[in-house]
């Protein structure tokens, strides 16, 4: 069965793939895309993590995290952006009620990060709909079990939890939920209701910077653009309208199925319209998780070259989805891998350079301890860590276009406009010596040094086109 499963996959992928090479060019094209803006309209790059797993089945449904944690991250690699997990069964434990102290739980560590000036993604989580698909033991996570209706229908018992997908009770679960049954209209609006409720309580939070609307959405007996471009994208309108009634301003991210366009085929999400007052707030999220990488033994050979042709194929994808959404920002809001496998960090940073090059976000899947994640299990900093520690724009008065950073020097495209500042984070060894920086910029001056969080700020020149920080003076 696993082989017959992968080897779907690696039909899919070596089609995918093949497409690509056939116009293979450099992982990057020169494309690019507005980034999110904060309250004062300053372009955005993030850069962070999934947070965390740990929350899917955490009986108060919140991370396994403290503050201590936020501050290693800092200080090990910068970063300013977090995905941070909630769920509908928590939001929402009975129909109709909503657990405010568990949202208090949520706003605690919200302003955990708030206080270190990080942007935080609140993603109402799921995998194989809910927390009681399963009842006899936690395989799912999201949806509560009052709206978890599998009708009786069979659910197998499977080693690889993505087969449970392809189970007649789970499907039945998620064809519900999306009404294809006609027997549960109430369910979206419960939660659309769940959001709503969670943009009431968030809305005036400066921090939470964008409401992920839901993970890795699965249509059950409905695949792609019929479902997609059907009750997904009818039920991101809804959302949108409802966070609207009473958040005007936090960005929203539609993610489109994670069936195929996780391993880069093209979504059929249709375009959502932001009722907001001014310029729409809508990203499009979509995840990154190249099937022959997951068939592969690392990025190495040819498991390398069909992995590099699935990156491109989805970032062509994702550019022409952006643009068909409305020239809307981009955040990369899952991509991960064992980086105990050969070549891995080699791939983790051709990634962060497709994001680089194009203005995507990226939260890096995710920060949970292990071989996929940052630190290991006593909380020692494993070889993502300096693989992460990359120099970036955080915060630019302007647009921003394309990013290049090594390790000692970094350069992006600007059209600086309002205050003409550009917060920039330089990892410890970017300038080395004492009295750093010792930096050479082009394009502006530097105004200010944060020495404790390495933040340069930069004053540039209102004609700049490009900022260019080098090492050295
Ligand atoms: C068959 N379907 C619908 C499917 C298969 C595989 C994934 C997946 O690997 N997702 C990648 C990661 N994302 C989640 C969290 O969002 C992690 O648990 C997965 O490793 C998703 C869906």
């Amino acid at each position: 069965r696993r082989l017959r499963w992968w080897s779907i996959g690696l039909v899919l992928a070596l089609v995918v793939a093949g497409g690509a090479l056939a116009g293979a060019r450099s992982l990057s094209t020169t494309e690019d895309v507005p980034a999110l803006t904060d309250e004062e309209g300053r372009s955005l790059t993030l850069r962070g993590f999934s947070t965390a797993g740990s929350a899917k089945q955490a009986p108060d449904g919140l991370p396994d995290l403290r503050p201590a944690d936020i501050e290693a991250e800092y200080a090990d690699m910068g970063t300013n952006f977090v995905r941070f997990l909630i769920s509908w069964r928590a939001v929402e434990p009975e129909p109709g009620h909503y657990d405010q102290a568990y949202l208090d739980g949520v706003a605690e560590r919200v302003d955990w990060y708030a206080e270190r000036g990080y942007h935080v993604m609140l993603d109402m989580h799921q995998d194989l709909y809910g927390t009681e698909i399963v009842p006899s033991h936690a395989v799912g996570n999201g949806a509560p079990g009052w709206a978890t209706h599998s009708d009786g229908l069979p659910i197998g018992e499977h080693e690889m939890w993505e087969l449970y997908y392809l189970d007649p009770g789970v499907i039945r679960a998620f064809d519900n939920f999306w009404n294809t049954t006609g027997e549960h209209p109430e369910l979206r609006t419960h939660y659309v209701g769940a959001w709503e409720a969670v943009a009431e309580r968030f809305a005036d939070e400066p921090a939470v910077i964008a409401y992920d609307l839901m993970n890795e959405p699965y249509g059950g007996s409905l695949q792609g653009p019929a479902f997609e471009a059907g009750p997904l994208t009818s039920l991101y309108q809804s959302a949108a309208d409802a966070i609207r009634t009473v958040d005007d301003s936090t960005w929203l991210c539609l993610e489109p199925q994670a069936m195929g366009v996780n391993w880069a085929t093209p979504t059929g999400l249709g375009p959502v319209d932001d009722p907001r007052d001014g310029p729409a707030r809508i990203a499009y999220c979509p995840h990154l998780y190249p099937l022959p990488m997951d068939l592969g033994s690392g990025y190495t050979g040819t498991t390398k070259t069909l992995v590099d042709g699935t990156v491109q194929t989805w970032l062509t994808n994702t550019l022409r989805t952006s643009e068909r959404l409305g020239d809307v920002p981009v955040v990369l809001g899952e991509f991960g891998l064992d980086t105990t496998k050969p070549g891995a960090l080699e791939y983790v940073d051709a990634v962060y350079d497709v994001a680089d090059d194009h203005g995507f976000g990226v939260a890096y899947w995710s920060r949970d301890p292990g071989s996929w994640g940052p630190y290991d299990a006593e909380g020692e900093p494993r070889n993502l860590v300096a693989a992460l520690d990359r120099p970036y724009p955080r915060s630019v008065a302007g647009a921003v276009g394309a990013i290049d950073a090594d390790e000692h020097e970094l350069t992006f495209d600007v059209s600086p406009s309002g205050g003409l500042t550009a917060e920039v984070y330089l990892p410890d060894d970017f300038s080395p010596g004492p009295g750093r920086p010792e930096v050479t910029v082009d394009g502006g001056e530097v105004s200010g040094w944060d020495g404790t969080r390495r933040v340069l700020e930069v004053m540039m020149d209102p004609e700049a086109s490009e900022i260019s920080i080098r090492a050295g003076s």
